[in-house]
């Protein structure tokens, strides 16, 4: 069985899954797949590096050719069409190794396995889910919790947030909700809670 998690940017998704866990239970991310299909060699970065480099005329690689993330994000969060852009290069190959990984961890053996992703729905990636969990929290904390954690002013966090599914819709389209506007606690017991579920439902 797997499970989609998701939620929009610092809803707590990395949080939910180290506590998933702890509990024995295996996870794969998709953003963590998304800076592998764009490392150094990889035929994704090659297509960005052109695209910026002779339509645009914008520098989004680092000295040492890896992918200047920063300079990336703020033209994707700036302009739609070129997040469009790049999701056409990156989502399928994303999705390859997603599904490679997913295969690799069920053969292991586990109860069942997350598939945590900020764009589940958005992406299409919730198609290979059994059942889709959301950790959901109000926009002002997603932003309060992402200009506390990462480089990123609170503007930039509101344009992330408006380029992801808006919470109402991302609600309608969940089989199980965790609440993350609490503490860890809460949250933990909320993941103890549903872990016996999904025990239950994978048999
Ligand atoms: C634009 C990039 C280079 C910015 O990199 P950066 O290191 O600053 O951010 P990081 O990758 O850690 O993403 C942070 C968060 O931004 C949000 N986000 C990232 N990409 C997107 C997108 N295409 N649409 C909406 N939100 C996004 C997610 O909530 C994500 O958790 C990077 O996010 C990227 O390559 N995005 C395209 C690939 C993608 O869609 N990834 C999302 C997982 S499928
Ligand atoms: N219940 C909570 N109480 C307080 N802080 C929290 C809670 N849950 C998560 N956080 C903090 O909020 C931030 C975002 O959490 P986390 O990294 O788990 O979110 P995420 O959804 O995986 O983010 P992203 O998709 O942007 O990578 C982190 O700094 C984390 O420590």
């Amino acid at each position: 069985m797997i499970i989609g998690v998701t939620g929009g940017i610092a809803s707590g998704k990395s949080t939910v899954a180290r506590a998933f866990a702890a509990l024995g239970v295996p996870w794969v991310d998709a953003d963590d797949v998304a800076r592998e299909v764009v490392e150094p060699g990889e035929p994704a970065l090659a297509e960005i590096a052109e695209r910026y480099s002779r339509e645009v005329g914008a520098q989004v690689l680092q000295e040492d050719g890896s992918l200047d993330r920063r300079a990336l994000r703020e033209i994707v969060f700036s302009y739609p069409a070129e997040r469009k852009w790049l999701e056409s290069v990156t989502h399928p190959r994303i999705r390859q190794r997603l599904v490679a990984q997913l295969e690799r961890r069920q053969a292991e053996g586990a109860p069942y396995v997350l598939l945590v992703s900020p764009l589940l729905f958005e992406s299409g990636q919730s198609e290979m889910a059994d059942r889709c969990l959301v950790i959901d929290v109000p926009e002002s904390l997603q932003i309060a919790r992402t200009a506390a954690r990462d480089d990123v002013d609170e503007d930039q966090a509101r344009a992330i947030v408006a380029a992801q599914m808006p919470r109402a819709e991302r609600l309608a389209r969940a089989d199980d909700v965790i609440d993350n506007s609490g503490g860890e606690a809460r949250l933990k017991a909320q993941v103890a809670e549903l872990d016996r579920k999904y025990r239950a439902l994978a048999g």
